[in-house]
């Protein structure tokens, strides 16, 4: 059998830092976040509750900054599981039996995902309770994107949620998804909102893509 050579790269090993494009590093990182979607209940119903928060700020009548800010909340807590579900993971290779310094890590870093999720529910009043009335203004037209924004959340949501289906029934979900953001995107005031709808509903349905491999 030949030898392998001196400085092969076991197999499954990573690739040596620096050895690749930024493009791969993209794609891992999208991984994480598929993967981890597959695993925790907690950031698939970020995911969803992320769709509302994007679709909200599509359609109210904000200033850009509120948009952003909305936005980027929704982000930080998607983010804030990830770094959770790592730390998580981190722990159980380094403490695999109950531990008191492992209890205090994952709650500390449970922690922080409340503190973004608080933080984001209180922006969503300060920001969302004064637009409500020109919301009402718009009245019924506003009924059909609300009802499509909970529907492509639900889709979001339920796409890597975990259990036996057919694939007919994930295609569904993002069909369906997809026909959902039709509504919200022609009651849109700004492009942003819709843009981060579809990159969450992206992420559930490449999520669902991978179950099972
Ligand atoms: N190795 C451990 N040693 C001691 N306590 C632990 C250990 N692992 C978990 N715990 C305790 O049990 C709680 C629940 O743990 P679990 O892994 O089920 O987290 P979880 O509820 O799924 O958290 P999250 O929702 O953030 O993913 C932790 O927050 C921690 O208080």
């Amino acid at each position: 059998m030949p030898e392998p050579a001196p400085h092969a790269r076991p197999p499954g090993a990573p690739p040596p830092k620096g050895a690749h494009g930024i493009l791969r590093s993209f794609a891992w990182a999208w991984t994480g976040l598929a993967e981890t979607a597959l695993r925790e209940r907690n950031l698939r119903v970020q995911l969803a509750a992320g769709v509302l928060v994007s679709c909200f700020a599509a359609v109210a009548p904000l200033a850009p900054v509120e948009r952003a800010l909305l936005l980027l909340c929704a982000a930080a807590v998607i983010a804030a599981e990830a770094a959770n579900s790592a730390l998580e993971a981190v722990v159980d290779l380094a403490a695999p039996g109950v531990d008191e310094r492992a209890r205090i890590a994952k709650d500390a870093a449970a922690g922080a995902v409340l503190a973004f999720a608080a933080g984001t529910a209180v922006a969503l009043l300060a920001i969302g309770l004064p637009a409500l009335p020109a919301l009402r203004a718009r009245g019924g037209a506003l009924v059909v994107p609300a009802a499509a924004a909970l529907g492509v959340a639900a889709a979001t949501g339920a796409l890597p949620s975990p259990g036996r289906r057919g694939r007919v029934i994930d295609v569904a979900l993002a069909v369906g998804g997809v026909a959902g953001l039709v509504p919200v995107a022609r009651a849109a005031e700004a492009p942003a909102g819709v843009l981060a709808a579809a990159l969450l509903l992206a992420l559930g349905a490449d999520a669902a893509r991978r179950r099972g491999r």
